[in-house]
């Protein structure tokens, strides 16, 4: 299991720290949520705060894109810093050339997919991709809480990705903690993205650990 906590929990004025305690543990990547106000009803951070925490961590940038047209930021993306790109297939009018052209420009990529969305959307494009985004909130907000039917859309996901002889990985995102983590899991998750329940949490490096441990049962 792969635990990607989310940026979006940190405290903005403090982000050296939130770096250090990613780094300091067992966390696998560092999640950037990216907003424009457009594709969500939100605005986060973006590129020169992206470019900053480069510095501060060699860990892999788990860059999730809510923005629509993907496709005129890719490659500044990719300058700040983004290892892996994800876009929301909702944002794509040509899903595939997207997808292509993040491949192109070196990262691996992601396709990301709101609650409404069924998974047999991305059946065509699964050889393509290093990872699907299962969003189980709403996206454009941390500490929402999660929706259940998530949990099915993994279980059929994962199924023709296994049939099919793929390694995409399955990543779900929102309202991810450590009640519902052993279940996803379960279901087929292979990236756990945690926000509210990593940085918000008493002890973040020890729940840290807890979301690790709970992955190795
Ligand atoms: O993409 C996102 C929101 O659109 C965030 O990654 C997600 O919400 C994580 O935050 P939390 O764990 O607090 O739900
Ligand atoms: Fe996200």
């Amino acid at each position: 299991m792969l635990l990607a906590p989310s940026l979006l929990a940190a405290d903005f004025l403090h982000l050296q720290k939130a770096c250090d305690l990613l780094n300091n543990s067992a966390a696998d990547w560092f999640h950037l949520d990216v907003m424009d106000g457009r594709f969500v009803p939100n605005i986060s951070y973006g590129l020169p705060v992206i470019s900053q925490l480069r510095k501060a961590s060699q860990k892999i940038f788990d860059v999730h894109l809510m923005i629509e047209e993907p496709e005129k930021f890719a490659s500044a993306f990719r300058d700040a810093g983004a290892n892996n790109l994800t876009v929301h297939l909702e944002a794509c009018r040509h899903l595939h050339r997207n997808v292509q052209q993040i491949r192109d420009l070196g990262m691996t990529a992601g396709v990301a997919i709101n609650p409404h969305t069924p998974v047999e959307l991305l059946y065509d494009i699964l050889p393509d991709l290093h990872l699907v985004l299962i969003m189980s909130v709403n996206p454009g907000f941390g500490g929402q809480q999660f929706i259940p039917h998530t949990y099915e859309k993994i279980r059929v996901l994962k199924q023709r990705i296994n049939k099919k002889g793929l390694n995409t990985l399955i990543e779900v995102d929102g309202g991810v903690d450590l009640d519902n983590a052993r279940q996803l899991l379960d279901a087929g998750a292979d990236v756990l993205v945690a926000g509210t329940s990593v940085f918000r949490a008493k002890d973040p490096a020890a729940a840290i650990a807890a979301f690790k441990q709970t992955g190795q049962k």
